[in-house]
């Protein structure tokens, strides 16, 4: 029987297997940033190891920075403390840190693929829950917990259990207007936040072929809120295309034979998944979400659900708790949401061409009265690049704050908060009570509708402003 491209990408990699035991596997990529690092780093320096290869490691400062300076002054005082201690970890270990104010610093799962760190059929970790993003390169990526990060560090392996398949196929192409975001939020509802539990989700089908690297890394990012920890997708001429002549990515004759082996890594067309999952991408709206958690979401020209439609008592009494916190009305249209702040960026849409899709819909407009608008990019090279094109001048022209690389007002980790009681439009990944500041209220939703709604002073459809 044919494998899937997880289990090709894992069997792989597994170095050692005992009885009773979970296999051992070989780990080829860890990247690091100031959050999850600093105990891993104390563990090793307690117990007298080095890092075993210090060469497949990459560092990045990003969660807790402040994104209106490029300086340690400007953060707050626990992030000066982690970012001053990565700094000093990484100078002592021999690691390569894309620290402050570096052109190649940004988002932890935005610089790796942007570097040609991360590659298809590797196997990559970081101590962040987000890193199944990377798995849009076909790559085997997962978070880790600190301690697990300490063992990479030391050993270059992980013990990990081999996970169930499963293949979620998007027919169809999405119409104008739409993304990946929507499309991955439609399969947040579709499948709920526990869908995914002990999962290695493949993407695939016509529309997610149809999608650019930036548009897989959305879908692999947010993986992780239906549960599962891996989300992969083939890689395909347009993963090469992408990854070609990057800093990282192998070259000349290697990266001939590196193409050539990546190729044999889709899944095979008689391998079996344990669960299958089918969605038709042109049938979609936008979707935007409207409790607190990812997979409470509707379209974006449908309505807050009536307690009544949910027949599962859990769920039905999980959305009477989201719908008090998010104070809207059971059977109101969603787009009668008065939003009064936007945040574009985040690892799930913090890349080129979500501020390009934003832009496209900014452009001669501005932001409605009262409305505090914030455009962050994922990585310094992202930010460039919207400089040189002009978008970083429509987001300012629109009345947008243009900001540094961070993950900003993502999470309540920085000096970027939410006010207690606004409303947010946001295209980050979680919309947890609190997530982007105490008393704050998240509507996850795509660059595009995110900029429809900061012009509109409300949830807005983005059809209406192409
Ligand atoms: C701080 C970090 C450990 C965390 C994660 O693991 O995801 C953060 O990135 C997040 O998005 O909540
Ligand atoms: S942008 Fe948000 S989700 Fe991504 S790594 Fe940073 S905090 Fe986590």
């Amino acid at each position: 029987m044919g494998k899937t491209l997880y289990e090709k990408v894992y069997d792989a990699h597994v170095v050692m297997q005992k009885e009773g035991e979970l296999p051992l596997l070989y780990i080829d990529r860890h990247i690091i940033h100031e959050v999850t690092s600093p105990q891993a780093f104390a563990g090793l320096r307690a117990a007298g190891r080095k890092l075993r290869r210090p060469d497949l490691m990459i560092a990045t400062m990003d969660h807790d920075i402040s994104t209106q300076r490029p300086t340690l002054e400007a953060c707050m005082p626990l992030a000066k403390k982690q970012v001053t201690t990565l700094i000093e970890n990484c100078r002592e270990f021999g690691v390569k840190l894309f620290g402050l104010g570096d052109a190649r610093q940004g988002i932890v799962h935005i610089i790796g693929p942007q570097e040609g760190f991360t590659l298809p059929g590797t196997t990559l970790v970081c101590g962040d829950s987000h890193t199944a993003t990377h798995g849009a390169f076909g790559a085997l990526a997962f978070g880790i917990g600190t301690s697990e990060v300490e063992h990479v560090m030391a050993t270059q392996t992980l013990k990990q259990q081999r996970l169930k398949t499963m293949r979620i196929r998007c027919d169809g192409r999405l119409g104008k207007g739409l993304s990946a975001k929507d499309l991955i939020l439609a399969i947040a509802g579709r499948l709920t936040t526990a869908g995914g539990t002990g999962y290695a989700v493949e993407f695939a089908g016509e529309a997610v072929k149809a999608l650019t690297m930036e548009g897989r890394m959305t879908l692999s990012n947010m993986a992780i809120e239906m549960g599962a920890k891996v989300g992969m997708v083939a890689p395909d001429e347009v993963t090469f295309e992408y990854l070609k002549g990057r800093p990282y990515a192998p070259k000349g004759k290697d990266w001939d034979e590196a193409v050539a082996y990546w190729r044999t890594l889709a899944s095979d067309p008689d391998a079996k998944f344990d669960a299958e999952v089918v969605l038709d991408a042109s049938k979609l709206e936008p979707q935007v979400t409207w409790g607190t958690n990812p997979g409470q979401e509707t379209a974006i020209t449908g309505k807050v659900p009536v307690l009544e439609s949910f027949e599962n008592v859990v769920a039905r009494e999980s959305a009477e708790n989201a719908l008090k916190y998010i104070e809207l009305e059971p059977g109101a249209p969603m787009t009668s949401a008065k939003i009064d702040t936007v945040f574009i960026g985040s690892c799930t849409n913090g890349r080129i061409e979500d501020f390009r899709a934003a832009a496209e819909i900014l452009k001669g407009r501005k932001v409605a009265p009262g409305v505090r608008a914030l455009a962050v990019p994922g990585s310094a090279q992202v930010r460039e690049m919207a400089e040189a094109e002009g978008i970083a001048q429509i987001f300012r022209d629109a009345g947008f704050e243009w900001r540094l690389p961070g993950c900003s007002m993502c999470l309540a980790m920085n000096d970027d908060r939410a006010e207690p009681g606004s409303r947010v439009a946001s295209t980050s990944n979680r919309n947890f009570v609190g997530r982007q500041g105490r008393g704050s209220r998240t509507h996850l939703m795509s660059p595009a509708s995110a900029a429809a709604s900061a012009v509109a002073g409300r949830i807005a459809d983005p059809r209406d402003y192409l």
